[in-house]
């Protein structure tokens, strides 16, 4: 079937955000909706409509949506939103009846008459709790026969490999897999994206990729908050299914994945499956599982200080495990991914540490090894460390970096947000950034067993401090999967234009003592 929005050129859509009254519609799908309209992403002809049980009026739906977008006080956002705002409507009804969904299939209709559209992108921003009769409900009352059907469908995509066989089974009795859009909102991150084109693109990279000059690595998630009145939520998935399960895999299998034939979505995701069909499944005694406590100072509260959390819960909110990838490129390199809440810092990563020199000369005193960082957030960046020779009359080295920050190098762009990205995917059509039903199959089968363990308890939990690097045992953890700290005192990105000062300055400091 033909898009209305191919035949005039831009997409045209009416956008139906169901669980519109919810905390991620307000964060997330509304602005970022905006974002794309604001800058003519999308057609100024798109209708929005917000479904959901609770019943409010225009007016406070309106509020409630622009709540989270910003600069709205300049005169180019104001007009913008202000037509926004105006093409924007609500429809208050439940996700288990047809009369709900009968009302919205009117006010669709209406809107769809008003502005001669014929295609609908339904956004499942809910609970999963309800995503089958939701899904059941639209397919019954709201399916267009006239235009294309797309459905965004947000994670969790089930607790382990049995659910979520049962709710692809579910979603695909009623909608063909290319009307499927399983977001994760990771791949809609510009430096998440920006790994294939680094990987594929470079020659210098592409030879080096492999078992025989990569020691490890390391792709770590931390963030300084807590579950902070999410953890009703939070507890009953944990860590390892909230952020590693999804968006930590899917790094490790771009970084992982073989190159694919073709750039087409098809391509990348068959070659995303491939590499996540040689790791075997995650073994308990290759996981390391915390809980935060208190601060140590005794200002932020533990996770079961929270009154969302049940009491004397062992749910885990900092978990590292190992990874495998048992094919001739990677046979040897261990894969560790790390992510945590209530930790010290606010920063995701992907650390590609190569192996060392191995000669007698610079041996690994003098020159330690490099690592290729992929700045995911904050301050998106790719840089390389290396040994260099220490400006001087001497032959000392130091640790320095090849850097490219992207707020210093792209001083005129914009980095856009993760959401506004998919959402323009799902809008054209483009799924290479959604996950397939077999992708997720094998994700779930990696983590299933150990899951598992783990729910029943069979997995020990250490406590660590609110606003600590974690658990106390994570530095043996990570040197046991063959990453090496370096021993010179290099931090980035600082120091990057300063580092050699400051190594010189070190190193007279070294010669004094
Ligand atoms: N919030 C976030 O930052 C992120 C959320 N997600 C995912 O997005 C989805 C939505 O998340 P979020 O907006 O935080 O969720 P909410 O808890 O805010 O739920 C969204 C809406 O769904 C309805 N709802 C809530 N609980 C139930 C229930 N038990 N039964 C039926 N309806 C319910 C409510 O609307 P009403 O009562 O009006 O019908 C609510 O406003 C989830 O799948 C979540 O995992 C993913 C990434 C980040
Ligand atoms: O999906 C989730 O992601 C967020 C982190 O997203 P980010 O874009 O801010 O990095 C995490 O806080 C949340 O627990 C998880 O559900």
């Amino acid at each position: 079937m033909t898009s209305s929005a191919e035949n005039s050129g831009q997409p045209v859509f009416t956008i139906i955000v169901l669980g519109a009254s919810g905390d991620l519609a307000k964060k997330k799908t509304f602005p970022a909706l905006f974002g794309l309209f604001l800058h003519g992403h999308i057609s100024p002809k798109t209708r929005i409509i917000g479904y959901a049980r609770t019943k409010m009026d225009r007016p406070d739906f309106l509020k409630r949506i622009s709540q989270h977008i910003k600069n709205t006080t300049a005169p180019k956002v104001k007009t913008m939103l202000d037509q926004f705002l105006d093409q924007s409507t609500y429809v208050s009804g439940a996700y288990d009846q047809d009369s709900g969904f009968l009302a919205l299939e009117q006010e669709i209709q209406r809107v769809e008459r008003e502005a001669k559209i014929y295609d609908r992108l339904f956004y499942m921003a809910l609970p999963p709790s309800v995503f089958i009769p939701v899904a059941n409900g639209l397919k019954r009352n709201c399916y267009t026969t006239k235009g294309i059907n797309r459905l965004i469908v947000e994670k969790p995509f089930g607790m382990d490999l049995e659910s979520s066989r049962t709710l692809s089974k579910a979603l695909g009795a009623l909608y063909r897999e290319d009307e499927i859009y399983r977001i994760d909102h990771y791949l809609g991150k510009e430096m998440v994206k920006n790994i294939m084109i680094l990987r594929f693109s470079n020659q210098i990279f592409g030879s080096c990729w492999n078992k025989d000059h990569i020691s490890n690595v390391q792709i770590t998630f931390r963030e300084k908050i807590g579950t902070e009145g999410r953890g009703g939520y939070f507890d009953e998935f944990g860590i390892m299914r909230d952020v590693m399960q999804n968006h930590l895999l899917q790094i490790l299998t771009l970084i992982g994945m073989e190159a694919p034939r073709s750039s087409n979505a098809e391509d990348i995701r068959d070659a995303k499956v491939n590499v996540l069909r040689a790791i075997p499944e995650v073994i308990e005694s290759e996981v390391l599982l915390g809980q935060y406590g208190k601060s140590e100072d005794g200002t932020m509260p533990s996770y079961l200080d929270d009154d969302t959390v049940p009491k004397g819960s062992k749910t885990a909110t900092f978990a590292a495990a190992a990874f495998h990838i048992n094919n001739p490129r990677w046979e040897g390199v261990p894969f560790v991914l790390k992510c945590g809440k209530a930790l010290d810092q606010q920063k995701v990563e992907i650390r590609i540490q190569f192996k060392d020199m191995g000669n007698a000369i610079f041996h690994k005193d003098v020159a330690a090894r490099n690592e290729l960082v992929i700045r995911v957030q904050p301050q998106e960046a790719v840089y390389l460390k290396m040994t260099q020779k220490l400006p001087g009359l001497g032959m000392d080295t130091v640790m320095s970096e090849l850097d490219l920050s992207y707020a210093s190098r792209f001083t005129n762009l914009t980095v856009p947000d993760a959401y506004e990205n998919l959402i323009l995917d799902a809008i054209v059509g483009e799924q290479s950034n959604f996950v397939r039903t077999d992708e997720l199959d094998e994700a779930w089968r990696i983590f299933t067993p150990v899951l598992h363990k783990i729910d029943r308890g069979l997995v020990p939990v250490e406590i660590y401090p609110y606003g600590s690097r974690g658990p106390k045992h994570l530095p043996e953890f990570v040197t046991r999967f063959g990453f090496e700290r370096h021993a010179q005192n290099y931090s980035w990105p600082e120091t990057s234009q300063t580092s050699v000062a400051q190594a010189v300055a070190a190193l007279s400091a070294d010669s004094k003592l």
